[in-house]
């Protein structure tokens, strides 16, 4: 479904990302997991043309990203961001229906669409009216997902999308959103720092440092055979438990 190749950001002389290779899966969760800087979210951000490469090549459902044009792109991938990255001034009607209003479908089908989100979300009915200000984190993060999943994408991006939840809630949240079948066939590619995070969600791991991978694989891979010291550290860092 993702296809990345030889991808390299640099800014000013620093090579933020450097020839970064790896593919998705269509329905595969890839989450990026590494060290603050090593440049998880420039990765991310050039899928969806946010960020420009230096140089390299992304492509989504086979077709090179740089053929489309940056917001025509967007409204094909969902993008998901820490605390639902929701404006302050749309009620969550609005914001749940700003993509699927963008592609021109119908009232009721937004409204339709809408509602059977907010069910699976399991958000009451009566947050629609109301804006981000007055919903829970959690509410907003369930929110963000909604908008990002409106229009049905065959790719979901996320960065950091739990980060600004307590350690509760962030467990509940992210069980109870991975746990949707909706999700489960969708494309995700997930950036975090947080090594249970990964264990947790990944289908595979792409563990970073200084711009580059230093090993891709199943947790479980990175586990027994991890690639060197770094690895080792890393994934040993925290108390995890696979099946937690
Ligand atoms: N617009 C920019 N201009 C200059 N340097 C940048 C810019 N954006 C990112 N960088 C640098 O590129 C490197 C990678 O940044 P990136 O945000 O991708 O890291 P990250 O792995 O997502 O980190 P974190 O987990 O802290 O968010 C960092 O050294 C950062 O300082």
């Amino acid at each position: 479904m993702i296809e990345i190749q030889k991808l390299t950001k640099r800014f000013a002389s620093h090579a933020a990302v450097d020839g970064v290779s790896l593919t998705v899966g269509q329905g595969e969760t890839l989450v990026l997991l590494g060290t603050s800087g090593c440049g998880k979210t420039t990765t991310l951000k050039m899928i969806n043309r946010l960020i420009e490469p230096t140089s390299g090549s992304i492509s989504v459902a086979g077709i090179d990203v740089q053929q489309q044009l940056g917001p025509e792109l967007r409204r094909q991938i969902g993008y998901v961001i820490q605390d639902g990255g929701l404006f302050p001034h749309y009620t969550i009607a609005e914001a749940i229906a700003t993509v699927p209003k963008l592609l021109g479908w119908e009232t009721k089908a937004i409204q339709q669409r809408t509602h059977e989100l907010i069910e699976k979300l399991q958000l009451p009915k009566t947050v629609l009216t109301r804006y981000p200000s007055e919903l829970s984190g959690g509410q907003r993060q369930r929110v963000g997902l909604a908008r990002a999943l409106a229009a049905k994408p065959p790719v979901v991006l996320m960065d950091e999308p739990f980060g600004a939840l307590d350690p509760f809630t962030r467990r509940h949240v992210r069980r109870e959103l991975f746990g949707l079948n909706e999700l489960k066939e969708t494309t995700v590619v997930l950036v975090t720092h947080d090594v249970s995070e990964a264990l947790e969600l990944a289908d595979r791991i792409a563990l970073m440092d200084r711009g580059r991978i230093v090993q891709i694989g199943p947790p479980s891979e990175l586990l027994k055979r991890p690639a060197n010291d770094f690895v080792r550290d890393f994934l040993d860092d925290k108390p995890h438990r696979l099946n937690d």
